[in-house]
């Protein structure tokens, strides 16, 4: 075991204790400094070893070398001093030691760089070719070996100008530029190949190339693969887009009058029910909102809604909506389309505006309500959905039927399910909910604080005949909402914002004994608000008499018909 003393403790005195400290057979006893201002070295990390003045060097005994990184008189005649066999490494030496020490560190650093890269090279499915400043080639990786089939002490030594002249190495080392995307066939080999190269610059020098390159088939696959994904993605994007999400229940349908609960009720049974269901009504009744109920009370409401306007979509364009197209049935058909019938597949599909369908599609709907399959547009494959279909329309289909313009076998197939939802004016009793209900719901929305209609604001929309039903309710109140900043609204603001509601002009009646006139206004009365109690109570208010005189009156004119 060789003791050791190290003279210095600045950065050499801490290097050469790094060096020597591993080493088997030597013993660092102490570290000596020369000064009491001299530093610690930067990379001195072993605080247990003992460090010493310079003036106790003679204290210890022993020691076979003392390595002097210090370059000073006081500290030599010290040295001198010291008795005995031990040898004295001077600071040349020293210096020596530490370059060959520095140069060891990064010749291992360069190993170790070296392996890493070998390792990724070995390993990577892209082939990889370098060659030096001549072009004489230097390395090929193993995967230039599976895709050219080369093997590397074949390669390894040619020049790639002689062998592959128009190859994307020889291109880069020719111009001294990157060259992306080379199309190529690898020389000496059959192998298509698309490849990437870069010069080699060292020290603003070209030093030689590099190429980095794929089979060209395998390029294909992947871009093959890549266009299909985003095939897949547009398609999704597509059904996303398409899907109308349900929105209303039977809870948001208002409205107590005998016809529309009828109606309700009706509707309530066929949810239960895969029936399909043929909805009638005027337009602003409510169809879109009992299909989307129907579609939210059946098993189905967690699969898509899906509404097809047949109104909307211009004819030529209609049945690939519905069945969707195949890529190539025309010309701009890059790509296959899904229809309505396969993205409602589970759900529901409503039919709006049923009655404007033309014949031929009729004809093509009648075999998709029979055998719930289709073929796409240009398509030749049977694609199979089960889809519950809810249709709606306000026009007669029996007329359509007479004039030719609808199929009478798809009614029949239409008309499992019929409901009829009654226009608003021969339910004026629903006026009131409706309103009530619009007026909260446009409150938070326009941030009002409307609290209700006067009496003879409901007397002008009593008196209306409401043509674009539930609809024009809405747009009338919230015209007037958007404008008003009364908490009631009364008559003056309807006639003043809504130019459109031509309320019934009064008409001079011909002078008649009193209780014809009587009974001609009371009738005129229930006319306009109906039979029921509700009308009753609005009608006697109307008159400016009490129920009770109201019905007595009825009594005895016998105009009472059924329901107090
Ligand atoms: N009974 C009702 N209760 C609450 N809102 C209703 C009622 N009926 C209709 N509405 C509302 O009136 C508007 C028109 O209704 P919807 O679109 O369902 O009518 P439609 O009969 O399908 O009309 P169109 O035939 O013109 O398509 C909607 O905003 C709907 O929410």
């Amino acid at each position: 075991m060789q003791k050791v003393a190290i003279i210095g403790i600045g950065n050499d005195g801490v290097s050469v204790y790094n060096l020597l400290k591993n080493i088997e057979d030597i013993k660092i006893v102490c570290l000596f400094k020369a000064g009491a201002d001299e530093k610690i070295g930067k990379f001195w990390t072993d605080e247990n070893v003992k460090i010493l003045d310079i003036n106790r060097l003679h204290e210890l005994k022993n020691l076979d070398v003392i390595i002097n990184t210090l370059n000073s008189n006081v500290v030599n005649d010290i040295i001198k001093g010291v008795s005995g066999p031990t040898s004295v490494i001077e600071t040349r030496a020293v210096n020596i030691m530490l370059r060959l020490f520095r140069e060891k560190k990064e010749l291992l650093q360069i190993k170790r760089v070296q392996g890493e890269l070998s390792t990724i090279l070995n390993s990577i499915q892209e082939a990889v070719e370098v060659a030096d400043e001549n072009g004489v080639i230097k390395y090929v990786n193993p995967a230039f070996t599976r895709v050219t089939g080369i093997p590397a002490e074949q390669r390894i030594g040619q020049n790639v100008f002689e062998i592959s002249p128009d190859g994307a190495l020889a291109m880069a080392l020719k111009t001294g530029k990157n060259v992306f995307g080379h199309r190529t066939q690898v020389g000496g080999s059959n192998a298509e190949v698309v490849s990437n190269a870069s010069p080699i610059i060292v020290d603003g020098n070209l030093a030689g190339s590099v190429v980095v390159f794929q089979h060209f088939t395998d390029v294909m696959k992947l871009m093959d693969e890549l266009r299909q994904r985003t095939t897949m993605i547009e398609n999704l994007c597509d059904k996303f887009g398409q899907v109308t999400t349900c929105k209303y229940s039977f809870a948001d349908i208002l409205g107590t009058s005998p016809d529309l609960k009828k109606s309700i009720q009706v509707a309530e049974r066929a949810a239960r029910s895969n029936s399909t269901v043929l909805l009638l009504g005027e337009s602003g009744t409510g169809k879109e909102l009992f299909a989307h109920a129907i579609h939210f009370a059946s098993s189905r409401r967690d699969k898509p809604f899906i509404k097809v306007n047949c109104a909307a979509i211009p004819e030529n364009l209609l049945e690939s909506e519905f069945f969707g197209y195949a890529k190539g049935a025309f010309t701009g058909a890059t790509k296959s389309k899904i229809g309505k019938f396969e993205l409602a597949n589970g759900g529901t599909i409503f039919l709006d505006e049923i009655g404007d369908m033309n014949l031929i599609l009729q004809g093509k709907l009648l075999r998709v309500l029979q055998e719930m399959e289709f073929e796409k547009v240009g398509g030749n494959q049977t694609i199979r959905v089960d889809v519950r279909v809810i249709a709606a329309t306000n026009r007669n289909l029996r007329d359509l039927i007479r004039s030719g313009k609808f199929r009478e076998d798809l009614y029949y197939r239409l008309n499992v399910v019929e409901i009829t939802i009654p226009p608003l004016r021969v339910r004026k009793e629903d006026l009131s909910s409706l309103v009530n209900h619009l007026i909260v719901k446009l409150n938070r929305k326009l941030g009002k604080k409307v609290k209700g209609l006067s009496q003879d604001a409901e007397e002008v929309l009593y008196s209306y005949d409401w043509p674009g039903n539930v609809r024009e309710l809405e747009n009338v109140v919230e015209r007037v909402m958007v404008t008003v900043d009364e908490e009631i609204l009364s008559k003056k603001n309807f006639i003043q914002h809504v130019s459109q509601l031509k309320i019934a002009p009064e008409r001079d009646v011909e002078l008649l004994p009193i209780d014809q006139m009587e009974q001609i206004l009371i009738k005129k009365a229930l006319a306009k608000y109906g039979n029921t109690v509700e009308g009753k109570r609005r009608a006697a208010q109307a008159l400016n008499i009490s129920l009770a005189t109201l019905y007595n009156k009825l009594k005895r004119a016998k105009f009472e018909n059924s329901s107090i």
